[in-house]
């Protein structure tokens, strides 16, 4: 007795469909209703879509075996394009977009000519070399670009479908050459049920990576503005809370570490004479001089309207003091240019060490904002370190630098 297989050619090609219909309404929700990479998710649409229409018109083709040919080979193109497009658009490629579309072209003009000269079999063959390239490309450019910000078995992982479909395009390919192996795929010019099967597999699987692509994506951004302050690209106060508990978690471990804290001085005049978007630029300002004053691993944050904050790592009050002051001393040698306006701004640091025995960060930022008060006190523009008495800034000789109409 011999086996049944489970599934015939056209119960597959049937769910196979199902399965196509489905994902173009998946994709067009998510990009026309969620607003979620509408371009990538509108190829990928495409892409199904075109998968649908080759399985829908399968069975009429059958009468114009060369149309036939031709019909399927562009459908196959055009949705494997489609796929590589969205693919780019989310990994956010900038070299090589081209050459999808280059190839793609390419292989659409030599399916139109081998159906003028009546050889089906190359118009096949092209579109299945169109895959192999397409899928490889698309290999080739998630490794330039997210290789190294994914875990390697996520990148692998990935890849693998496309990998997948790059060999299935070669082994068919391959097949219209080798009789032995054409007639797994093709009957009586029909795809089999292994054909249906496997290219449904891969495609799905593809469709899935991007999905998986497309949410990391989502994800990251989203943690991005949770973490940024979007104004200037410092950490954002949640930032710097959950940097001071971690910095405190190390302290208790024997690692020092130093707080910086610091207020625009005069700020809401600046606001008031320039403008807000005088405002904000010179917050933009400070935090770009600053940056450069800083470590990489030093984490400075916003944490209120004009005030900041600078995490310092190893560092103790020697060190955190003559940072603070070159931050200080930066600022005021470095007036915002505005529409030929020269800005002069300065600010206020106080820098302490961690209170004892402080685990929620409170005792801490108490500390550092005395010393912050003690330079406001003190007449601005200067540095107030715990346990120092106060000085006035010397800014180059001249007394604090007080904003164009400061008191
Ligand atoms: N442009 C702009 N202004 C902001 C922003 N956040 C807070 N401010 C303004 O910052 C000003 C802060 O003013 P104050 O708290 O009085 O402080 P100050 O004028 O710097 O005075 P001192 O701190 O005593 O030197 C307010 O006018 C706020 O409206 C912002 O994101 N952009």
């Amino acid at each position: 007795m011999s086996a049944q297989p489970y599934f015939d050619a056209v119960t597959l090609a049937q769910a196979m469909a199902i399965f196509n219909a489905y994902s173009v309404v998946v994709w067009l929700v998510l990009g026309e209703l969620f607003r979620i990479s509408p371009q990538a998710c509108r190829a990928m649409a495409l892409g199904h879509a075109l998968r649908l229409v080759t399985v829908l018109v399968g069975p009429l083709l059958l009468a114009a075996p060369v149309l036939g040919s031709l019909v399927f080979a562009w459908l196959s193109i055009g949705s494997t394009l489609a796929l590589v497009i969205a693919w780019q658009r989310i990994l956010q490629v900038r070299k090589g977009r081209r050459l999808p579309w280059a190839v793609a072209g390419l292989a659409a003009v030599v399916v139109l000519v081998s159906g003028i000269v009546g050889r089906g079999d190359v118009a096949r063959l092209a579109a299945g070399l169109c895959l192999v390239i397409l899928t490889a490309d698309a290999c080739v450019q998630l490794r330039r670009t997210l290789w190294r910000r994914l875990p390697l078995g996520v990148s692998l992982g990935l890849a693998l479908p496309f990998v997948g479909w790059a060999v299935y395009g070669l082994v068919r390919s391959a097949a219209f050459y080798v009789p032995a192996w054409g007639e797994h795929f093709m009957q009586q010019g029909q795809p089999t049920a292994l054909t249906i099967a496997l290219s449904w597999l891969l495609h799905a699987g593809v469709s899935l990576s991007v999905l998986i692509l497309l949410l990391w994506r989502l994800v990251s951004r989203v943690q991005t503005l949770v973490r940024l302050d979007g104004l200037t690209g410092a950490l954002s106060r949640r930032a710097f809370e959950s940097a001071l508990l971690t910095a405190l978690a190390w302290l208790r471990r024997g690692r020092p570490f130093a707080l910086v804290m610091i207020d625009i001085d005069f700020f809401k005049r600046i606001n008031d004479q320039h403008g807000h978007a005088v405002g904000d630029a010179a917050l933009k300002h400070c935090v770009r001089l600053w940056r450069s004053s800083l470590r990489e691993s030093d984490q400075l944050a916003r944490i209120g309207g004009e005030e900041f904050c600078v995490v310092l790592p190893g560092a103790d009050l020697t060190l955190a003091a003559s940072i603070a002051e070159r931050m200080r001393s930066r600022l005021a040698q470095t007036p915002l240019r505005w529409k030929g306006l020269s800005i002069p701004i300065t600010a206020s640091f106080g820098v302490a060490l961690p209170a004892t025995g402080d685990e929620t960060g409170d005792a801490t930022l108490a500390r550092v904002d005395a010393e912050l008060y003690r330079a406001k006190a003190a007449g601005r523009n200067c540095v107030c370190v715990a346990g120092e008495p106060a000085q006035a800034a010397e800014a180059g000789g001249s007394g604090p630098a007080l904003p164009e109409g400061a008191a």
